[in-house]
């Protein structure tokens, strides 16, 4: 009979599983833990910690404190040094006021802590030498994620969820596991960690999905729903890799001309196009001149694409970030303006807005 293997062995076991086959680490790598103090968070640090020797790594802690929830933020703060304190494991931590972060960006107080929090862990690693950045998201934080984009109505690459990587750096060794997992884990190793109450706040629409609509559906429809959504993130996240592929070959052939704040792609070109490439090439052009596609709606989308289509001369679009989308000689031009475009709209006659999403 083999010797049964403990739930901290087991648990280890299977993420140097993931670490292996999503190829997240190299012998020598330094990583940069980011450690909220919550239970996925605290169990990442337990396992990666356990498996460093295995596989060379040096470990280090990363925590931004948002300042968003006065004493107990400074607690959790306290709480992530003592423990790194107590395992003689580096410890960085930041004070960042999220709160005017976000007043100052027009951000959500959710995307401006989750900027800060990136910008966070990429100085550290550099300023300290960090190859990898590990955060502790979790299969159950992948499925919520694709409910998300669901409800949103998100194409293909939102409900592709989180990805097991980003990028060079960032890696994601807990994605295929489930949170009971990690909790029983925890309590394997008795193992402290830190409850965020605002995780129960239905006010955020994750916490609505996490705590009643997938416990609906796992009773109604699917006891392995969460299962389910991750295999199907990871599904179509391998066709979304497939598609940006083509995209960039079918851009290259679209494109007339180019520099830094402006692309010029051909309409015969783009018409020509598979439809399903067409909003992917013009996503790509407007990637090309700015950094991120954030504020980028399904319906500016449909806007620009009606007026390649359009016969009639002179119209343009007004997009967020100061993006102007215009025709000229059997072109689409995609062009990052450097004047405000309320300036630039009483040079032109014609100017099509779209309002912003509700
Ligand atoms: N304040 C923070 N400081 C450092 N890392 C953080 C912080 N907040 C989140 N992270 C990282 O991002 C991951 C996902 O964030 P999320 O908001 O889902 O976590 P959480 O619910 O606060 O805590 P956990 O995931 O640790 O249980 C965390 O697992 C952690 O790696």
């Amino acid at each position: 009979m083999p010797r049964s293997i403990s739930i901290p062995d087991r648990f280890c076991r299977k993420v140097a599983q993931t670490l292996v086959a999503h190829d997240m680490v190299q012998p020598g790598d330094a990583v940069l833990v980011a450690v909220s103090g919550g239970p996925d968070s605290m169990a990442l640090v337990r396992v990666l910690t356990h498996v460093a020797p295995e596989f060379e790594l040096r470990i280090g802690l990363a925590h931004l404190n948002h300042g968003l929830r006065g004493p107990d933020a400074d607690h959790d703060q306290a709480f992530v040094q003592q423990f790194a304190d107590g395992h003689g494991l580096p410890c960085v931590s930041e004070i960042r006021d999220v709160k005017r972060l976000a007043r100052e960006t027009g951000n959500s107080l959710e995307e401006a802590g989750r900027n800060a929090r990136y910008d966070f862990f990429s100085r550290t690693a550099a300023d300290h030498g960090y190859t990898r950045i590990a955060t502790g998201h979790t299969r159950d934080d992948n499925a919520e994620q694709v409910l998300m984009a669901l409800v949103r109505g998100s194409g293909s690459k939102g409900l592709s969820g989180i990805p097991a990587k980003r990028g060079p750096m960032i890696i994601r060794p807990l994605i295929d596991r489930s949170r009971q997992e990690i909790i029983d884990f925890l309590a394997a190793l008795n193992q402290a960690y830190i409850t965020d109450d605002s995780n129960q706040d239905p006010v955020f629409l994750r916490n609505r999905i996490r705590s009643h609509l997938i416990p609906l559906l796992e009773k109604h429809y699917n006891p392995n729903i969460r299962q389910g959504l991750h295999r199907l993130s990871r599904i179509l996240g391998e066709e979304t890799c497939f598609l940006e592929d083509h995209t960039c070959r079918a851009f290259d052939r679209c494109v007339e001309k180019k520099g830094p704040d402006a692309v010029f792609l051909s309409i015969p070109g783009l018409v020509a196009l598979h439809p399903a490439l067409i909003p992917r090439v013009i996503r790509h052009g407007i990637l090309h001149v700015k950094t991120n596609l954030r504020r980028i709606t399904h319906d500016h989308m449909t806007a620009i694409q009606d007026l390649a289509a359009d016969s009639a001369p002179g119209k343009h679009l007004d997009l967020p970030d100061r993006i102007r989308v215009y025709k000229t000689r059997g072109r689409l031009c995609i062009r990052k303006e450097t004047l405000p475009l309320r300036q630039l709209g009483r040079m032109h006659k014609q100017s099509t807005r779209i309002p912003p999403k509700a």
